[in-house]
């Protein structure tokens, strides 16, 4: 079975890949490189180009013979959606559009979604589980609901069949090595701790310590890349085994503060990491946690690093090999 994964040079995408080849799959990988890395491409194939241009998509489902597609490819900085909407919509919106046009036209009706639990905005309880109500308050995850309404009516309408995997907070490498989280800009917390740890930059800053929170700082629930990829390909086998549309959670169902995350990498890295109070990031919730209960019954979904200290070492032992020979003192 051939499978499209559309930002496969990504961060959670090449992990995707990795494990789709680990089950067999024949791996198509469409990526334009804006934040992607070819050296993390393990795929058949790659593809270097953009969702915009429809020209080329249906190039690429008219030459190859996909029967699913794995949809990463989306912009992903929430206090950026916040200063630039329209580069969200565009992206994450209109070029989904693109790609689902194409599937249409291809009958390809399988479809696995990187939503997130940006979704759901500023929780009524914790843990967040699906039926929780969705109201994004950022344009971020405006955006990704979006497309999961869209998902709905493209379902009723055209019979294609999606699962949509809502993420709480990626983090971690595969232990295996040679593919990890390298953004750049880097806006996440924990690349940035390590960063500090690595003294690549002089401190962490913690946006806002005022939140209503136990210490102040927002809460995360961090589950790990490897994980993710995972329940990618259990969903998939999900829709193979003719498995209707569904949405899913995906967290560890424990909370982590910032300053939680900053004294945990203390400890595994055995360095400083200077941190300064900074002002609130807008578009932040203070906390989010989800439960994962869902996916884990419906699914079989069992992750393999549920705690944080093991996922912050995953990323530890990435960081040090990617960035640590280039470390300023
Ligand atoms: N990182 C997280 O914690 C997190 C949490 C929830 C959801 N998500 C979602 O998961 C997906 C992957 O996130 P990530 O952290 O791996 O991000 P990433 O930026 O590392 O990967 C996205 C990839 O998509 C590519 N891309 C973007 N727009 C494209 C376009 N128009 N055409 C072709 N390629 C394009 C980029 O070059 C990049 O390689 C995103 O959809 C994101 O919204 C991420
Ligand atoms: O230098 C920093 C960077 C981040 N934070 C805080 O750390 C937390 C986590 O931030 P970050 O790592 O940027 O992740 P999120 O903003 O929570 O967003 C990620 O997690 C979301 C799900 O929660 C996904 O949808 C997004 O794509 C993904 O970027 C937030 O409270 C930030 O304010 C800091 O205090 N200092």
């Amino acid at each position: 079975m051939t499978v499209l994964i559309t930002g496969g040079a990504g961060y959670i995408g090449s992990h995707a890949v990795r494990r789709l080849k680990q089950a067999g799959y024949k791996t198509l990988v469409l990526d334009n490189l804006v934040y992607g890395h070819s050296e993390f491409v393990e795929a058949d194939e790659l593809i270097i180009g953009d969702l915009e241009n429809t020209k080329l998509l249906n190039q690429v489902f008219s030459k190859h013979k996909i029967q699913a597609v794995m949809h990463f490819a989306a912009y992903a900085y929430v206090g950026e959606s916040v200063q630039n909407p329209a580069k969200y919509y565009r992206n994450n919106v209109a070029s989904t559009l693109n790609l689902l046009d194409a599937m249409l036209a291809y009958k390809v009706k399988k479809f696995i979604f990187s939503s997130t639990c940006a979704t759901y905005g500023e929780p009524d309880e914790i843990p967040i589980t699906e039926t929780h109500p969705q109201r994004p308050i950022n344009p971020y995850g405006q955006s990704k609901l979006m497309v999961e309404k869209i998902l709905d009516d493209y379902d009723h309408a055209y019979d294609l069949r999606s699962v949509r995997l809502r993420y709480f907070n990626a983090a971690g490498a595969d232990p295996d090595g040679g593919i990890g989280e390298d953004h750049d800009p880097e806006t996440h917390l924990i690349p940035l701790v390590l960063d500090a740890a690595l003294e690549r930059r002089a401190h962490i800053s913690m946006f806002g310590t005022d939140y209503d929170t136990p210490d102040g700082t927002c809460v995360r629930d961090y589950i790990h890349v490897t994980d993710l990829a995972e329940a990618h390909v259990l969903g998939l086998k999900y829709l193979e085994n003719g498995g209707k549309t569904d949405f899913f959670n995906l967290g560890n169902g424990n909370g982590f503060s910032v300053k939680e995350v900053i004294e945990t990498a203390r400890k595994i890295t055995g360095k400083e990491i200077p941190a300064k109070i900074a002002p609130r990031r807008p578009g932040d919730p203070a906390s989010l946690v989800g439960s994962s209960e869902k996916i884990k019954s419906a699914l079989g979904w069992k992750p393999q690093f549920p705690d944080l200290p093991a996922i912050i070492e995953t990323a530890w032992q990435w960081h040090k090999t990617r960035f640590g020979r280039t470390a300023q003192t």
